[in-house]
């Protein structure tokens, strides 16, 4: 007998263009939502974005709270849960980076009140998707979490932005190569459960986002349209999966291990990224795969070595040897990879000296 069931949460909204920003308020009411908003956000995304949306809401006749965090911790969600109670907030709009839109996704699930996105940086693909990522100690979580009701992405805004956040953006989007290389071998190997449909969609995100390096270009608003869409698509997988596994497979706890070891070094996209070139030599050097994924971050100005991550060599071989206990995800380094072909992989990818 079939019995299987999945519930797909998806945003009803996806608002992406220049300065649909202003569009923030139209969008709240089209989702018939009412009361007050709680906008998360940290100290630059504020300035940028969210005071301007908090007057809005306000000639609109409503009085928004707001919070700021600066970390992504679970001190941090239960920060904004008590400011849900203390505020009597109805919805949350998580407004800045990847840190700030997951405490708030957080928040919401434990709140079970609706969350609005609205990224000021294309740097992460967490954007859209119902998970939450929170180091805890030794470990990194991969939590559930609210997707969000609707996503506002003003493409004057993230184009205004650092130009790095957004080659950070594109390298998340690149390593969907190799985290769906994992998660197919966790399938064949541990039977894991595998979508094919969300597997396809990562790798195409990650395949139409190459395609178009060309158009990604710092000063072009274009660029940050093009790489909008593709974290939008990304984080959809991720939905469709109901993990983060499209999106997330060895680079990324290579990069959740570098965070534990040179914190706030290098941007979270930066270091899945190179992470991506040396699984991808890995799952099979001799095919050539992890030199397409170097030349295409190579393309778009994104690290592809240690130094470039401002990151030294051996912390770079001992975030490969240890990542593996980060969190019980089978990836393609198994139960650890041995310090000497660690530092082969490091060494023949050209991310070590
Ligand atoms: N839940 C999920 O599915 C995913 C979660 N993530 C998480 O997201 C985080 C990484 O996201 P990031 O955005 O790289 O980090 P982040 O949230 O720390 O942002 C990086 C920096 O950029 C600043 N910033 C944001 N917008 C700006 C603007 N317009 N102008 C100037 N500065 C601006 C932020 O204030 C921050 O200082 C990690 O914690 C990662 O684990 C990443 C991908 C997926
Ligand atoms: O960063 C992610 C996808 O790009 C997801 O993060 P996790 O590795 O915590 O699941
Ligand atoms: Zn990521």
């Amino acid at each position: 007998m079939f019995e299987k069931s999945s519930w797909i949460r998806l945003p009803r909204n996806v608002v992406v263009g220049h300065g649909v920003l202003d569009e923030v308020v139209p969008v709240v009411s089209d989702l018939h939502l009412d009361g007050r908003p709680l906008l998360v956000t940290s100290p630059t995304p504020r300035t940028v974005a969210a005071d301007p949306i908090a007057a809005d809401f306000r000639e609109s006749g409503v009085d928004p709270a707001m919070v700021t965090v600066e970390t992504a911790s679970f001190d941090a969600v239960e920060r904004v849960i008590d400011a849900v109670e203390a505020e009597d907030a109805d919805y949350l709009i998580g407004v800045g980076g990847g840190k700030a839109i997951d405490i708030a996704k957080m928040a919401s699930h434990h709140c079970d009140i609706g969350f609005l996105s609205v990224p000021t940086a294309a740097s992460h693909d967490g954007i859209v998707s119902n998970r939450g990522s929170v180091p805890d100690g030794d470990t990194r979580h991969s939590v559930a979490a609210e997707p969000p009701l609707a996503v506002v992405a003003d493409t004057a805004i993230l184009a205004e932005a650092p130009w790095r956040l957004t080659t950070a953006g594109c390298a998340d989007i690149i390593s969907n190569y190799t985290a769906v290389m994992d998660w197919r071998l966790a399938h064949r190997l541990k039977n894991v459960e595998y979508s094919g449909f969300a597997g396809a969609l990562s790798e195409m995100t990650a395949e139409i986002l190459v395609e178009n390096a060309d158009s990604v270009r710092p000063g072009l608003e274009e660029a940050a349209w093009i790489v909008t869409k593709a974290l939008v698509s990304s984080g959809v997988a991720m939905s469709i999966a109901d993990s983060s596994r499209p999106a997330s497979g060895a680079e990324h706890l290579f990069s959740h291990q570098l965070d534990r070891l040179a914190p706030e070094a290098a941007l979270h996209g930066h270091q899945v990224g190179v992470g991506s070139i040396m699984t991808a030599y890995l799952h099979g050097g001799e095919k050539g795969v992890w030199l397409d994924i170097r030349n295409a971050l190579e393309s778009i100005d994104a690290p592809t070595t240690a130094a470039e991550l401002d990151i030294d060599d051996e912390t770079v071989i001992e975030a490969l040897t240890t990542c593996h206990e980060i969190r019980d995800r089978y990836t393609i380094l198994g139960d650890g990879m041995d310090e000497g072909a660690a530092r082969e992989v490091a060494r023949e990818t050209g991310v070590i000296g």
